[in-house]
């Protein structure tokens, strides 16, 4: 393929990328990184139509070449801010500035001016330094495997000039090593788009997913996720013979705090409560929102006074710390009941069943108290 056909085939390439990230996010995905990786596509696609211009022109001028340099190194350092972006990154786009005249003011130095292979030299180590910074952040395995293999290209035809110094290249040359060179330009381009695209369709099926998942008032799972996280659960617990336990809470008369209040404070109360519960938990538990105002957690490996101390803990926090709403306080209390699998159990199912009727039980005996199954110990608030 002579180095013209590869411009040309290398500014689509190009184009179609900075279209296919442009009309992505224009499709409503809005993902984070792809209007970086969109602006990446334009720069690729700018610096080979100034090899084009060029080459129809025949004007092979240093400071055309300046211009095209600068823009692909840009390029390459588009898709580096998109990623950091992507990661929630800062995309520094300073250091891009940086680099763009860095670039330019290269190529008024003497040795650059000299020849191609030496602008070769100067320019492969800061995109093998962009690309190697990609490489760093991506977890994803399609960018990670071209950006590596376009490294290499370029330390191996850097090295080899850097060691034959007499090679000599054209500005448009044909020469194998710079065939070598637009070829992995072009298919670069060709699967860099691709995988920034798989990276922003793989980011939203796992928001999706997670989204599936979560309660979005309170952050907590949901009744859905309970039922996977609780059948591992139960899984791992049968095979290391550990224990599964489950602490059922509801809010005491919420519906008067909605009918008081306004539904607005009832979210908020929902939120103050989930907040203080998960502070009195340990981190590992797993926190449901099983609907409404009623909520599980899923406790593993702890015996009856463990569980019975950390339900008191709960309680006792939320009983003690009222919300502050318009400027009033709105003070609540949780009923809890607490079980454990039993050997009789078909299921986790069972056992969260008889946390549930333990919280009715702290329903019907006053409220704002903790009541463990299968037992006569009842734990209440100090009237
Ligand atoms: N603000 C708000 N209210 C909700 C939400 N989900 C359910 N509710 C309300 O929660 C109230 C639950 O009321 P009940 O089931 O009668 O229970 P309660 O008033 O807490 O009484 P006890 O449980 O017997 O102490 C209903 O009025 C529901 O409309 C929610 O997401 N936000």
């Amino acid at each position: 393929m002579d180095a013209f056909t590869l411009i040309v085939a290398s500014g689509l390439a190009a184009g179609i990328m900075a279209a296919t990230m442009f009309l992505l996010y224009r499709a409503g995905s809005r993902a984070a990184g792809l209007v970086d990786w969109s602006l990446a596509g334009l720069l690729f696609f700018a610096s080979n139509a100034v090899a084009f211009a060029a080459s129809v022109t025949q004007v092979y001028d240093v400071s055309i070449a300046a211009i095209g340099n600068a823009l692909y190194v840009a390029g390459h350092f588009g898709v580096l801010a998109g990623l950091r972006r992507h990661l929630g990154l800062n995309p520094r786009y300073v250091l891009l500035l940086a680099l763009v005249l860095a670039a330019v003011l290269v190529h008024r130095t003497g040795f650059a001016q000299a020849s191609v292979a030496n602008r070769l030299l100067l320019f492969a180590p800061a995109i093998v330094a962009i690309n190697g910074a990609v490489v760093w952040h991506a977890w994803h395995v399609p960018l990670m495997v071209l950006e590596l293999l376009f490294m290499m290209q370029m330390v191996v035809r850097t090295g080899y000039i850097a060691v034959h110094r007499g090679t000599t290249l054209t500005f448009m040359g044909s020469q194998s090593l710079q065939t070598l060179g637009s070829l992995s330009v072009f298919v670069f381009l060709m699967v860099a788009g691709m995988s920034c695209a798989l990276i922003v369709i793989r980011h939203q099926e796992l928001a999706l997913r997670k989204a599936s998942l979560t309660d979005n008032l309170t952050g907590w799972l949901n009744r859905r996720a309970l039922h996977d996280v609780a059948e591992r659960e139960c899984l791992r617990a049968r095979r290391s013979g550990g224990r599964l336990s489950f602490l059922a809470f509801d809010i005491d008369h919420f519906k008067s705090i909605n009918d008081r209040h306004g539904h607005a404070v009832g979210d908020s109360a929902i939120c103050h409560v989930t907040a203080l519960a998960a502070q009195a938990l340990r981190g590992y538990d797993g926190l449901f929102r099983l609907g409404g105002e009623e909520f599980a957690i899923l406790l593993t490996g702890s015996g009856d006074d463990t569980l019975l101390r950390i339900a008191e803990r709960v309680r006792d926090s939320i009983a003690r710390t009222p919300l502050y709403a318009e400027d009033k306080a709105v003070a609540m209390t949780v009923s809890i009941g607490l079980a454990s699998c039993a050997p009789g159990d078909t299921g986790w199912e069972d056992a969260l069943r008889r946390a549930d009727l333990a919280l009715y039980r702290s329903k019907r005996e006053g409220r704002n108290r903790v009541t463990l199954d299968g037992d006569t110990f009842c734990t209440a608030a100090a009237a």
